[in-house]
């Protein structure tokens, strides 16, 4: 499945599964975009009392992250499609308990899905010391000024006319492994294109350059708000589409509301 391009193959481990598998290597060859099938990561559905499924992510590098936007949505679906959603649907995540809500249906599959993301953290520990807005040294002679914040999993935002892909794939993989990040850190460049409305494109932590990152729209609009350079709510436009997004500053959670597409299922024999 994926949401605005940002593809995930989804395991569904509520049966028991006999051999312990190394997900981390088992990510990283189905996510091989040429000797694999191709995708950004793989998320595991899990089951576990009082919530509908638990979801654990693996980037396409085998690192584990703690949260995905774009995933919650397309579970939320994949839950709903299949009758096996309660009325109010719950998924923990590494970022909490999280409650998608669908919003949108054709003929009985959800096609919109509106999600509460949880509470965006703009605490420096949390990003390996990072205020909110700082000159990042970068190399001997060149700094950025960059803005990072916390969806559960850390984002760097760079503000400013929108990098192209010689840049994107420059600066990317640098920022991504900056040693202020020690947990590393996702890289969204964001342009500012009216008061409710920003352009991003993404270099994700473990997946490089993606089409979508929801947990990056999502912490990119707060910090726009934060630093009120656009009034929520916020039409994002990504490489893969455009999504909504909405916060009403400090105390409360940040919504985001796009599609999710189911694109096939299959059986995967267990290695
Ligand atoms: N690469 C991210 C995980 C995927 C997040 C993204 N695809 C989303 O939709 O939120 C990280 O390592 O934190």
């Amino acid at each position: 499945m994926h949401g605005l391009g940002n593809d995930y193959l989804y395991f569904d481990l509520r049966e028991p599964i006999a051999t312990a598998v190394d997900w981390a290597a088992l990510s990283r060859q189905i996510c091989d975009r040429h000797f694999g099938v191709g995708a950004d990561g793989i998320i595991l559905i899990g089951e576990m009392p009082g919530v509908d499924a638990t979801m654990r992510i693996f980037n396409a590098d085998g690192s584990e992250s703690e949260m995905c936007g774009n995933g919650l949505r397309a579970l939320a679906k994949w839950l709903y499609d299949r009758g096996l959603a309660g009325s109010k649907q719950v998924i923990a995540t590494g970022a909490g308990n999280l409650e998608p809500e669908v919003v949108e249906t054709q003929a009985g599959r959800a096609t919109l899905i509106r999600v509460n993301m949880g509470h965006p953290s703009f605490d420096a520990a949390n990003l390996g010391g990072s205020p909110l807005i700082e000159d990042l040294l970068i190399g001997e002679d060149y700094s950025l000024v960059c803005s990072a914040v916390s969806m559960g999993n850390p984002h760097l935002v760079v503000f400013g006319p929108l990098w192209d892909d010689d840049r994107l794939y420059r600066l990317g993989p640098v920022l991504e492994r900056h040693p202020r990040f020690p947990d590393r850190i996702n890289v969204h460049t964001v342009e500012i294109t009216g008061k409710n409305q920003l352009a991003m494109r993404h270099w994700e932590r473990g997946a490089g350059p993606t089409l979508a990152c929801g947990t990056g729209v999502a912490g990119a609009t707060a910090l726009a708000v934060r630093l009120d350079r656009v009034t929520s709510p916020v039409t994002v436009e990504v490489p893969g589409g455009q999504i909504m997004a909405e916060w009403n500053g400090p105390g409360t959670p940040v919504y985001l509301t796009g599609p999710a597409e189911e694109v096939f299922e299959g059986f995967f024999p267990w290695p």
